[in-house]
């Protein structure tokens, strides 16, 4: 067995790794791990939840000088995502002394500032608000070893190349590039061509892109329909955590809105949510004081919550790397989880050129029947009541319960408890706003299919979506939104 001890690493990030509960490295992390340490660019592929964020998180905080300023940046697609992997880099650096700053557009750039002084060695950075402390001179990156682009698709996706750009010419002298996703559209070829020095490409070998670990299902339904099949799938599957994304921000607030109006706990986060709002929704879902979140693709990537048994995509995703990253947010580090898609009748060819490009097969299930939501919302009642019973929480009603059973059988008590702790069916009206079905366009000679690979070319994504939200740069800086 490979343990972390044989790749040469300081005691400290050893013991803060067995603190952490890592007991052996993962596929991506045994192989990247070695590469990193020698110093080497390099390309990392492995599917999500996979522990990529230690595969580079490792090398990169082996290079720490604690007496130097900052000496690594990683740079991360959405605001929620830096700030995770800044939490990560704290937890194995920790020991080491290492400290590691999240700085991301919507936070209060005088608090950053501020946090700057106490010199951090990382910076877990989304692109355009770096931009803002390099040109307030806030942080410099005169002193950079390594950078990470985390993500790096998607940055690219989201139109930060230039930005990216900007970025590593302020960084003089040696540096040692890594670049990381679970998907590699072949785009990613010119930025490593421009960025890096004959990059090793490392990647984890699998026949899917997504993980085995994760059951993976359609389910063909009528627009109108969709709503209520997803409380129905909530109320029989019963999800710890559970992910719903929804097309746009304008879906995103009407799919809270029912499910809100229907007695779930749900929040939702998309890109014109404010900052310290998103913020305040990622810590009520980990905390699981909410357990749904509905959340457009600014959440389909590198999030890393534990107890996400669920994900229920509402509306199919736009291309298949959108569907890998989004239903990558169940299943992780060798956990199962259960993945949804609704597919309208018009978009089952949309479906088939995401199941040939992610090589793996969705199983067709059957909408819910009635006598199905019966059963489980009936089996949802027993789970509590097992549960209470479990957690002896029962105690100090055993003495009703007696005297109950003087007068009636205890089938029929059980029988009308039951009864009324069952949820009925709940038909509070819901107004949604239809959304187009999402359709293959062939071009001409074409079959379709190979240009899904290509977001760059496709444009058919909602880009509203991202600007601000995905902390895309924008021209007005004060505004501070990227
Ligand atoms: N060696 C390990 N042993 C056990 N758990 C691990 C190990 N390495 C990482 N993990 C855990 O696995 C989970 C997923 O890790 P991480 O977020 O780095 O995945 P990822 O590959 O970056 O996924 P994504 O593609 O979705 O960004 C995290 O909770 C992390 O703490
Ligand atoms: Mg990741």
């Amino acid at each position: 067995m490979t343990t972390f001890s044989d790749f040469g690493l300081s005691n400290e990030i050893v013991k803060a790794l067995s603190n952490m509960g890592f007991e052996e490295p993962t596929p991506i992390q045994a192989q990247a791990i070695p590469i990193g340490m020698k110093g080497k660019d390099m390309i990392g592929q492995a599917q999500t939840g996979t522990g990529k964020t230690t595969a580079f998180g490792v090398p990169l905080l082996e290079q720490i000088d604690l007496n130097e300023g900052i000496q690594g940046l990683v740079l991360a697609p959405t605001r929620e995502l830096a700030v995770q992997v800044a939490e990560e880099l704290n937890r194995i650096g920790q020991v080491k002394g290492v400290r590691t700053l999240p700085v991301y557009g919507g936070q209060d750039i005088t608090r950053q500032i501020r946090a700057l002084k106490k010199h951090p060695h990382i910076i877990a950075a989304t692109p355009g608000r770096l931009i803002d402390h390099i040109e307030r001179k806030t942080i410099r990156l005169s002193n950079i070893k390594m950078v990470v682009l985390d993500e790096a698709d998607e940055m690219l996706n989201m139109g930060f190349i230039e930005d990216i750009e900007r970025i590593l010419s302020e960084i003089k002298g040696e540096r040692q590039t890594l670049l990381f996703s679970a998907t590699m559209p072949k785009r990613i070829q010119s930025l490593a061509e421009k960025f890096m020095q004959e990059p090793e490409m490392v990647k984890v070998k699998a026949k899917e892109m997504t993980v085995k670990n994760i059951e993976q299902y359609y389910m063909e339904v009528h627009e109108k329909q969709k709503f209520d099949v997803l409380c129905n799938l909530l109320d029989i599957q019963s999800p710890e955590l559970a992910i719903v994304f929804g097309r746009t921000k304008k879906r995103v607030d009407e799919v809270v809105e029912g499910l809100i109006k229907r007695g779930y706990s749900a929040e939702g986060i998309h890109g014109d949510i404010p900052q310290a709002k998103r913020d305040q929704v990622i810590r009520r879902f980990k905390e699981q004081t909410i357990d749904i979140m509905v959340a457009t693709d600014v959440a389909a990537r590198g999030l890393d919550i534990s107890g996400v048994s669920h994900v229920y995509n509402f509306d199919i995703p736009q291309d298949p790397e959108s569907y890998v990253h989004r239903i990558g947010r169940t299943g992780r580090a060798g956990n199962k989880g259960l993945a949804i898609t609704f597919v309208s009748p018009r978009e089952i060819d949309h479906l088939k050129i995401i199941e040939s490009v992610t090589k793996s097969k969705m199983a067709k299930k059957p909408v819910p029947s009635f006598k199905d939501v019966v059963a489980g919302n009936q089996q949802a009642t027993i789970n509590k009541l097992m549960e209470v019973i479990e957690k002896e929480e029962h105690a100090d009603f055993k003495r009703v319960a007696e005297s109950l059973l003087e007068d009636t059988d205890s089938v029929t008590l059980l029988a009308a408890a039951i009864k009324l702790l069952t949820k009925g069916p709940d038909v509070t009206p819901v107004k949604l706003t239809a959304v187009e079905p999402i359709r293959v366009r062939k071009p001409k000679g074409d079959r379709g299919g190979r240009r899904f690979n290509d977001r760059s070319r496709g444009g058919s994504r909602d880009r509203r979506d991202f600007k601000g939200g995905r902390d895309r740069r924008t021209k007005n800086r004060s505004s501070n939104k990227g």
